[in-house]
């Protein structure tokens, strides 16, 4: 069912500083910080040839990151992104299997419905899908 990766995203403490390391240090493409109120985040992607990166910072006081960044202040990977081509169909069939599916689908970052699936189902990685 999970097709391509779209993206690996990276909680991090500082994402000034952290849009300038993929920048300046390793020369990457990147693009300018958009806050995501309905998530709770500050987004910046960076494009590589194959998929992309996204970096997390907090936005609000009600952050779903907040806990990850208490736990791992110096930041690390937080989720991978799946693409999937329907996303009610993905939902339904994850509720199927007894995945646990975090709250209603929402649009994304990119503008499509994503889903979130518990880490603890998901070999300790919190997995987001995203409709292709
Ligand atoms: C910009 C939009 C969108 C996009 O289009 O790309 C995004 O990516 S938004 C990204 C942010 N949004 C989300 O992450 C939404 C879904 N997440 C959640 O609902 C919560 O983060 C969570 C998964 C329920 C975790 O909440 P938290 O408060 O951090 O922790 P808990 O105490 O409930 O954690 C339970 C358990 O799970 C472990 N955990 C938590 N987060 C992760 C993680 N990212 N990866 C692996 N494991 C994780 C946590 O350590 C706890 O473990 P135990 O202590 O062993 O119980
Ligand atoms: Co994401």
């Amino acid at each position: 069912m999970i097709g391509r990766l779209n993206h690996v995203a990276i909680v991090v403490p500082d994402l000034k500083a952290a849009t300038d390391v993929y920048r300046s240090t390793l020369g990457a493409k990147v693009s300018a910080e958009e806050d995501q109120p309905e998530h709770g985040v500050t987004t910046v992607f960076i494009e590589l040839p194959n998929t992309k990166i996204e970096l997390l910072g907090v936005y609000g006081d009600n952050s779903p990151i907040a806990g990850f960044l208490e736990r791992n202040p110096n930041g690390g990977i937080h989720h991978l992104c799946y693409e999937v081509p329907n996303i009610e169909e993905a939902r339904d069939r994850m509720v199927k299997r007894g995945a646990r599916v975090l709250g209603e689908p929402k649009i994304g970052a990119h503008g499509k419905p994503v889903i979130f699936l518990h880490p603890k189902d998901f070999c300790g990685t919190l997995v987001e899908l995203e409709e292709a």
